[in-house]
């Protein structure tokens, strides 16, 4: 696809003289679906602020021709750089029409926004289709089943024109049939996105991802396919608990409990 990569030089963020990302170079083609892996405490969340700009980093970021480091949030997220959090952050009183519609803007007074239309905008319609919501867009958000809140909210991304998605672990709390939806909804958004992915649900990630960056303790330990990933041994090294389950819970600098079974299926 055509549309920018994004490229991250030397990245360091710290807080109170501990660092949390430590040196990180990433290049995200356009059109990646990119997974974002590690431990507790590896940096993911961190990384993805300072691409944000939710946080102060040194180095740089790059996003197409553009420098991020150092814009304010809503800059960033002007140049075309949308992302998620753990908690979907929707209208839950208003219909998924209307947070589409709200989310867009499209310089509309806020009662134009509110009414129920018929003339709904192309992108809205488009998201709609996309995300799977279009039967249920005239329903309160608020009644939504958990995994198609995080459809709507990255419906709400695609109506602001968002060309980089960075989603921070999508499948969270889902069922296994919303984990494969949402899947399937992240491989078409990739194919006129560039998506980046924190993730940890190993399963997910092993169907899903077309490229992978392992971080660990604030650095990037490995990069790859899938199976490449998979296949190192420092991965295998530091990765906690069996590949078909989450990674538990582990403080940053602890010890590894046990080589991982993450090569598994490889
Ligand atoms: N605002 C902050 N102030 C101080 N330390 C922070 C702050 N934010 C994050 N950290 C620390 O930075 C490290 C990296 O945290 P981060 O949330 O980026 O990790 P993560 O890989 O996203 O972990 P998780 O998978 O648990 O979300 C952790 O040790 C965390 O405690």
């Amino acid at each position: 696809m055509s549309g920018e990569g994004l490229t991250v030089r030397d990245l360091r963020v710290t807080f109170d003289g501990f660092t949390a990302v430590d040196g990180v170079d990433l290049d995200i083609q356009p059109g990646d679906l990119r997974f974002l892996i590690g431990p507790n405490g590896a940096g993911k969340t961190t990384l993805v602020d300072a691409v944000t700009g939710l946080v102060k980093a040194t180095g740089s970021v790059r996003f197409g021709e553009q420098d991020l480091l150092g814009k304010p949030v809503q800059k960033i997220a002007r140049l075309g750089i949308g992302r998620t959090f753990q908690t979907a952050s929707i209208f839950e009183e208003l219909t998924v029409l209307q947070n589409l519609d709200i989310a867009a803007g499209a310089g509309r007074g806020v009662w134009t926004m509110l009414r129920r239309r018929r003339d709904i905008p192309e992108p809205v319609a488009k998201a709609l289709e996309t995300t799977g919501l279009t039967e249920l867009r005239d329903r309160p958000a608020g009644v939504l089943a958990h995994g198609q809140k995080q459809w709507l909210e990255i419906g709400m991304l695609l109506v602001q024109d968002v060309q980089l998605l960075l989603l921070d672990e999508p499948v969270a709390g889902m069922s296994h049939e919303e984990r494969e939806a949402t899947g399937g909804l992240l491989q078409r958004v990739s194919e006129d996105h560039t998506v980046v992915v924190i993730e940890h649900d190993m399963d997910f990630m092993r169907s899903f991802a077309r490229s992978v960056s392992v971080l660990h303790a604030g650095k990037v330990l490995s990069e790859g396919t899938v199976a490449e990933v998979q296949a190192d041994a420092k991965v295998q090294e530091v990765y906690l608990g069996r590949a078909s389950e989450p990674v538990p819970e582990a403080e940053p600098g602890s010890t590894p409990a046990a080589p991982a079974a993450v090569a598994e299926e490889a």
